[in-house]
């Protein structure tokens, strides 16, 4: 690390309370440990542009954190995770929660089971596939989240069969998505949208939230 722990670990402190996320003290070193994994893999792996470990805190660790609030299902899948992001941080900030990270790039799914191991994540599964090819459990999932995968309506497109009956779809966008709505299939609706201020970065983050309008009974 080019920065000493303790200014990493002020730094994330300081951005968990702006976000108002009590987390207790076994998991803030969780995600330490993950920045840590993260810069050190990087070198060799090409994980991330972002390369600086202040910078990681806030592009990666806090801009995940910062939809931890809005996550509510007992099942997450996030899809296109790269070195699982946002889903390795909601998972480490919320253990009750299973969280399956899908990826189809064989080394970022590689870092991804690492990660698990050395963090000791037992709600945690690393995936590698591609999302279309994924079948996932056959009752969905509760929530399926994305971050820089694709446009919103590829995104629900390629991910329509692997939410559950009632679930929702959670991307995280920036604040041109509004461009993207109109891309929607006809069967989904947005039913939230959220502008959240990331600490330490000038860039307004969106959520949107979407669902279903057509569910009955069973999956499609
Ligand atoms: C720009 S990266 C974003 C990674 C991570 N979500 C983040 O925010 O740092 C997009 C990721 O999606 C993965 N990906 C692209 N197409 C995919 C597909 N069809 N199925 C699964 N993963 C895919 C890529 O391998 C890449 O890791």
């Amino acid at each position: 690390m080019s920065l000493d722990d303790h200014r990493l670990r002020e730094r994330l402190e300081q951005g968990l309370n702006e976000l108002a996320i009590d987390a207790f003290p076994a998991r803030r070193e969780a995600l330490l440990t993950l920045l840590a994994l993260l810069h050190k893999w990087n070198r060799a792996y090409n994980l991330t542009a972002v390369r600086a470990p202040e910078e990681m805190v806030s592009r990666h660790l806090l801009d995940s954190a910062a939809v931890a609030p809005f996550v509510t299902g007992s099942t997450l899948l996030d899809v296109g995770a790269g070195p699982g992001l946002p889903g390795l941080v909601l998972a480490i900030l919320e253990p009750e929660r299973q969280v399956t990270l899908l990826d189809s790039n064989g080394k970022k799914v590689r870092f991804q089971r690492q990660a698990v191991m050395e963090l000791g994540l037992t709600n945690v599964t690393p995936v590698q596939a591609r999302v279309e090819a994924f079948e996932g459990p056959k009752e969905g999932y509760c929530e399926v989240i994305s971050r820089a995968f694709a446009s919103l309506g590829d995104f629900v497109s390629v991910s329509t069969g692997l939410v559950a009956d009632g679930g929702r779809w959670l991307a995280m966008k920036g604040p041109s998505v509004d461009d993207e709505l109109s891309g929607l299939p006809e069967n989904v609706a947005p039913v939230a949208s959220h502008e959240l201020t990331v600490p330490f970065e000038s860039g307004q983050r969106r959520l949107v939230i979407l669902e279903r309008t057509d569910f009955t009974q069973g999956r499609p």
